[in-house]
């Protein structure tokens, strides 16, 4: 076979080595093929200037041993470095060099970003939001999720900082002083509460319901007029939509996102029942690094 016959050439892509394979061939007697050099300041990439080392004056090389003979004596063959190859073009999938394209990259690809609550809160889709591709983590508390980032265990933390209701959520500028990191960013969330209960349950039925205090007090409208009596605050929404599926809850419903009621198998009861239209929220992202802005 025409490849078994071609010299080792370093640097040389498979295709470029066929070429100078298919050139051997047809001169069996020439085990390096002779290659006519351009050069040229063209930033092309089949025309790119060589390689200095290969641009320097050479002995003549005999024809077809690729070696010299120098004063009598044979010197060894020049190994082939006359590739006309840019720099650029690695055929070993070496790793390119990061460039400040790369550092402005905000799709979160190989990110862990933290967030507080469970799967389905609000929190995980401002994450998703100024990071769509990043991996979520969820956290038990606030200043699980800041501890997180602190130990390196995540790479950033989106939490809110502002309530439309409730204003500044004091708790978390006070983790961020303590835990010395920086607000990087800030992403705008719309929120658009449904009210969530289990299969066959119909809002008749409901006594209570769970949920973020914010979440309450931005429903507490709704929830009245539609009869519905007792409210009990819980540490997130997509809490409140597991607990209510878990223990299979049929006096009590859960003021939550759509896609927590998916995620624990729950009926929308009633949808966009926050007091606005929508509720657009304010969530930052704490870290030390790239500054990002989105939503
Ligand atoms: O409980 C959640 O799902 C959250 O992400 C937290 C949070 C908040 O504190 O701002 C987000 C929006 C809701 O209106 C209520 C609670």
């Amino acid at each position: 076979m025409a490849s078994m016959t071609t010299p080792r050439l370093p640097f040389l892509p498979a295709r470029t080595r066929s070429a100078v394979a298919a050139t051997s061939s047809s001169s069996p007697s020439s085990p390096l093929p002779r290659r006519s050099i351009k050069c040229s300041s063209s930033t092309n990439a089949n025309s790119a200037p060589l390689p200095s080392t290969s641009r320097q004056p050479r002995a003549p090389v005999a024809d077809g041993v690729g070696s010299a003979d120098l004063n009598g004596l044979r010197a060894p063959p020049i190994p082939v470095a006359d590739s006309p190859l840019p720099a650029y073009r690695d055929p070993h999938g070496l790793p390119r060099p990061l460039t400040s394209a790369d550092l402005m990259e905000s799709s979160g690809e190989g990110l862990k970003v933290a967030y507080q609550g469970f799967p389905g809160a609000y929190s995980e889709a401002a994450a998703k939001k100024a990071y769509p591709n990043c991996q979520t983590v969820p956290c038990e508390h606030f200043d699980t999720a800041f501890q997180a980032v602190q130990n390196w265990i995540v790479d950033r933390a989106v939490l809110p900082l502002e309530n439309t209701l409730g204003g500044s959520i004091h708790r978390n500028y006070d983790l961020l002083l303590r835990h010395e990191l920086h607000i990087v960013g800030e992403v705008r969330l719309a929120v658009r509460h449904c009210l969530l209960a289990n299969r066959g349950v119909k809002i008749g039925n409901l006594r209570n319901v769970i949920s973020h205090p914010q979440a309450l007090a931005q429903c507490e409208h709704t929830l009245t007029e539609l009869g519905i009596e007792h409210r009990q605050a819980v540490d997130d929404t997509a809490g409140a939509a597991k607990l209510v599926a878990e223990q299979m809850l049929q006096d009590t419903g859960a003021v939550a996102s759509s896609l927590a009621a998916e995620l624990y198998g729950l009926d929308i009861l009633a949808e966009n029942i926050q007091g606005r239209k929508s509720q657009c929220h304010p969530f930052y992202d704490a870290c030390s690094g790239t500054y990002y802005t989105s939503g």
